[in-house]
């Protein structure tokens, strides 16, 4: 018998960065929006715990301990009281190190599909409780939809959202999500870094399902920390919004850059624009809100 989870990447429609707290986390005002790329985690009784993956980027994926879907088990197991016996299968189509939750999805897609497998139906609470310990984008992947993340990124509140079609340019390698944070302090050293709140115009046009008044709303206070750490980042988004996209930004901590577009139609335009003009290694297709981590009928 083996257990197998679908769960989504995420862009974050909003990034409201506060100054570091004494922890070295940030204070975040985070909108998150699941959307429709996404990984499966499938969990098969073993004698050990072990992982392994496939997918384009599988060879970037560690397969020891490090891997949040390995933790995710251990940590259930260590709450139950039982050995993590399992092995984790990642179908890995979320980039990797893109700044889409590619590592935390799976965390929370092992942690669901090993609480059924092995029959704890663990509370709600706690699962995301576990999450947050994985890591402060774990807690939405299990959730979906879309949310807001206050604190480090893991409390959250479900926010309204209507229909919203996106085209993700890949990037050659990653960028690391605490060299970014890094890079914002340094940005922001010796100027007053105001306390993260969520734009209640961007809420609003969340809820509305209007493109336009949501590309007039996007933010992500960690775009110039990413374009410092890859300025070749603006020559994609440029490129993006020459091909009619309706606004650019880049997704989380990059380097993966999101566009929001009209409809399909306009999604496949400016995906065929972004791969002629060279300024990125793929590009992705996708809607959102989708939904959080999902047990898939056997
Ligand atoms: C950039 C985002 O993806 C936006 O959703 C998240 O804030 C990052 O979430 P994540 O990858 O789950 O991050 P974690 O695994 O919790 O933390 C990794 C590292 O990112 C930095 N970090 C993360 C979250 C946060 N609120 N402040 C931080 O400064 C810290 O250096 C931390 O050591
Ligand atoms: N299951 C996993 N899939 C991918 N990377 C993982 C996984 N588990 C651990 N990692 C490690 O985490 C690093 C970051 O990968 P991930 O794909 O989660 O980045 P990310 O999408 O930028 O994260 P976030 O948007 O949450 O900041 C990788 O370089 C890899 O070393």
């Amino acid at each position: 018998m083996s257990v197998t989870v679908r769960v989504p990447a995420k862009v974050n429609v909003q990034l409201a960065v506060g100054a570091a707290r004494p922890d070295g986390f940030h204070a975040l005002a985070n909108v998150f929006l699941a959307v429709s790329l996404f990984d499966e985690v499938t969990a098969t009784p073993a004698a050990t715990l072990t992982v392994t993956c496939e997918g384009p980027d599988a060879d970037r994926v560690p397969l020891d301990r490090t891997n949040l879907a390995a933790r995710a088990a251990e940590l259930l197991a260590e709450r139950a009281g039982i050995e993590p016996a399992v092995h984790l299968h990642i179908a890995k189509s979320i980039p990797v190190a893109g700044g889409m939750a590619g590592g935390s999805a799976d965390g929370a897609a092992a942690l669901l599909a090993c609480d059924a497998l092995w029959g704890l139906n663990t509370p709600r609470a706690e699962l995301l409780d576990i999450c947050a310990v994985l890591g402060s984008d774990v807690p939405f992947s299990l959730v979906g939809g879309a949310a807001l993340g206050t604190g480090r990124g893991e409390l959250l509140t479900p926010v309204e959202a209507g229909a919203f079609h996106w085209v993700f340019a890949v990037a050659d390698g990653g960028l690391s999500t605490p060299a970014v944070f890094h890079e914002f302090d340094r940005l922001t050293a010796g100027t007053a870094v105001p306390e993260p709140e969520a734009s209640p115009a961007l809420l609003a046009a969340l809820a509305s399902g209007d493109p336009d008044a949501l590309a007039a709303t996007l933010a992500n206070d960690l775009q110039p920390a990413a374009l410092s750490l890859r300025p070749a980042l603006a020559d994609t988004l440029a490129a993006g919004t020459g091909a009619g996209a309706l606004a650019a930004l880049v997704s989380g901590s990059g380097p993966t850059t999101a566009f929001l577009v009209r409809d399909e139609e306009a999604a496949a335009k400016v995906a065929a624009a972004l791969e002629a003009s060279g300024t990125c290694r793929a590009t992705r297709v996708a809607s959102g809100p989708a939904p959080g981590a999902t047990v898939l009928p056997a």
